[in-house]
């Protein structure tokens, strides 16, 4: 039996309306390279062998001289358009795949994945064939209602924030994927809800880290500077 093959999928098609700035945020400057750069570079210094890059219509170009070429990425075997939602971006990258065993999902807006949250990962999808990162909750979660009052306080013991890496096997995920895309209204914000709400496999919880945070508004981009310098 050969190895099996891993390959990621990043994503950076979103054109980040939250921050609220005219360059997309996956391409806005956090200390001296773009906010894209960190988690390529977790990646292609990982053992995965091969990385999909999902970016904006019209921007395959600009890319491959400003990211791919400028950092001398060598994974990065393609680079694809996305679509209008997160879903859609995933699903283009999920029917270019032609061989693979696993992929791992990831937002290029989270640059502070580490090799040890890849590694987790990878380890984990091998056994579980999905899994997700993620962090407990440390503060009360209040659930409120439609008027803005509490009408409920789970309990935060099993409660997490969750994270990319999400990992699958591949045909497993994009069954998945080809069952929802099938559906009219479609409202989901991850890729285990995919799975959840289709062929519903258990997906195992993983550790990512307090630091794996999506860069999604003005003060994240600080917050960025601020965990960069820390790193020295
Ligand atoms: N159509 C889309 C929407 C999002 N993404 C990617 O999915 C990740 C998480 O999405 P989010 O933070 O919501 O990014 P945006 O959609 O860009 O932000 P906003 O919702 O503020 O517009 C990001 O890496 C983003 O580039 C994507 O590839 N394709
Ligand atoms: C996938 C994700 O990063 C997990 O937290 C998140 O759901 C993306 O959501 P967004 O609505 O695209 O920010």
């Amino acid at each position: 039996m050969g190895k099996d093959k891993i390959t990621a999928v990043v994503l950076a098609a979103g054109q980040g309306k939250r921050m609220n700035s005219k360059i997309a945020k996956q391409y806005l400057m956090l200390k001296d390279k773009p906010v894209l750069y960190y988690s390529l570079r977790t990646f292609e210094d990982s053992i995965v062998d091969d990385i999909i890059l999902v970016v904006g219509s019209g921007e395959i170009e600009y890319v491959r001289k400003h990211v791919i070429e400028a950092y001398q990425f060598k994974k990065v075997n393609h680079i694809i358009e996305g679509g209008k939602e997160r879903y859609n971006s995933v699903y283009n990258a999920l029917v270019s795949i032609s061989n693979t065993n696993y992929v791992l999902i990831h937002d290029g807006a989270r640059p502070f994945v580490t090799n040890e949250i890849v590694d987790r990962i990878i380890k984990n999808v091998i056994d579980t064939k999905a899994c997700i990162a993620g962090m407990p909750v440390k503060d009360t979660i209040k659930i409120s209602d439609k008027d803005g009052f509490v009408s409920d306080t789970p309990s935060r013991e099993n409660v997490w924030m969750i994270q990319t890496p999400q990992a699958f096997e591949y045909e497993l995920i994009k069954k998945a994927y080809d069952i929802i895309m099938k559906e009219e209204n479609i409202h989901v914000t991850d890729d285990a809800m995919v799975l959840e709400y289709t062929l519903g496999n258990p997906i195992k919880l993983i550790e990512g880290s307090y630091q794996n945070i999506k860069i999604t508004t003005p003060e994240d981009i600080k917050i960025g500077e601020m965990l960069l310098s820390d790193q020295g």
